[in-house]
């Protein structure tokens, strides 16, 4: 296949996984040199996904934060969509509990904290995940937790208050509420799916599981799981209660950030607000400038239109490089004498 909107901007390497209706393969960024990673979507095998597509960039474009997957640049054509995303070597959550069997509290712990800081900033942008699952949190090269996936996300137009209706996301992850139909909140359909991530992470198995759907469904409204005896009395309380069945009585992320589960051996509760701030970095500027040739403050306003074009992936991958120590220097074109 030819990606020829990606000629000269980023090199395609293999394909290194695939998202349900996309593909994801590894590609350099051309000018930085950077990895990324590129999630292709047909428009035509799309369907009713489409709307998945549209909901999942817009997110993205609003969530800028340390735990969050970046969105670095969107390309659309006529027959595709391209996301190109900050690249994750160490791969799924999911896998790396599996490989452990289960996980002591502690390395528990630091993914947990992690976690309740990206959906923390989530939830104070107005948004909610809706599918939290450790397929969908995965490893960046420092062994922190991304997340990614924002197709079932909502930003429901009333603020966190609008109840939602559709039912979506995994159901061994999903609500009581959700599941039974009622119309229920985000926020507190994502702390339920916290719950079962956290127990997933301790026990290495899912609280609430059967093949049979309906079977499942019974098992959760039940709210009724069994704790296994290597679980200390604060973790079962903590699991406790965000798995509580009425959604009013569940914990919610502001009261979880200082809950001393999390707290123990740290002495700040969870620092939720994102790293990066939208004033854009002076040195990243001066090397764009310098290498298309314009003043320092054309340059800055082109960039911070944010139009998620390559100019705002190349600003986000030099910005990259200067918080991972390495030059902030562009490679420099040669340009083929015609
Ligand atoms: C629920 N699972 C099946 C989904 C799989 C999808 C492929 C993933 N993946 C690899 O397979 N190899 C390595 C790898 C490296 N960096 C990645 C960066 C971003 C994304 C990414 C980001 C967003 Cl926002 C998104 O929506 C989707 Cl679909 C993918 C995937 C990466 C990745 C692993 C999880």
């Amino acid at each position: 296949m030819s990606y020829s909107e990606l000629k000269g901007l980023y090199h395609l390497r293999e394909t290194i996984g695939s998202g349900g209706f996309a593909k994801v393969k590894l590609a350099y960024h051309s000018l930085t040199g950077e990895k990324v990673a590129i999630k292709i979507m047909d428009k035509r095998s799309l369907g009713e996904d489409l709307p998945r597509v549209k909901t999942e960039i817009a997110a993205m474009k609003e969530l800028c934060h340390q735990h969050i997957c970046k969105l670095y640049q969107v390309i659309e054509t006529t027959d595709r969509f391209y996301m190109i995303l900050e690249y994750c070597p160490e791969g799924e959550l999911f896998d790396y509990i599996v490989a452990k069997d289960r996980l002591g509290e502690d390395e528990a712990r630091i993914f947990f904290r992690q976690i309740v800081a990206a959906v923390g900033y989530i939830h104070n942008q107005g948004y909610a995940h809706r599918d939290l699952k450790p397929e969908n949190l995965l490893l960046d090269e420092d062994q922190n937790l991304k997340l990614i996936d924002f197709g079932l996300c909502a930003n429901p137009q009333g603020g966190m208050e609008k109840h939602l209706f559709t039912c979506c996301g995994s159901p061994a992850y999903a609500a009581p509420e959700l599941i039974s139909g009622k119309e229920y909140l985000g926020a507190e359909a994502d702390i339920w799916s916290m719950g079962i991530l956290l127990y997933a992470l301790l026990c290495g198995y899912l609280p609430f599981d059967d093949e049979n759907i309906p079977q499942l469904y019974k098992k959760i409204q039940s709210g009724k799981y069994d704790t296994p005896s290597w679980l200390s009395l604060e973790s079962k309380e903590l699991i406790a209660s965000m798995l509580q069945v009425d959604p009013k009585r569940r914990i919610t992320v502001g009261h979880l950030m200082s809950h001393p589960w999390l707290l123990s051996g740290y002495d700040i509760s969870v620092e939720w607000h994102s790293k990066y701030s939208w004033k854009v970095d002076e040195d990243c500027i001066t090397e764009l400038a310098v290498h298309y040739g314009k003043s320092r403050s054309e340059m800055e306003a082109e960039v911070t239109l944010w139009n998620f074009d390559y100019l705002t992936a190349t600003y986000f991958l030099l910005l990259e490089k200067k918080q991972k120590g390495r030059p902030v220097r562009l490679i420099q074109q040669t340009v083929k004498q015609t």
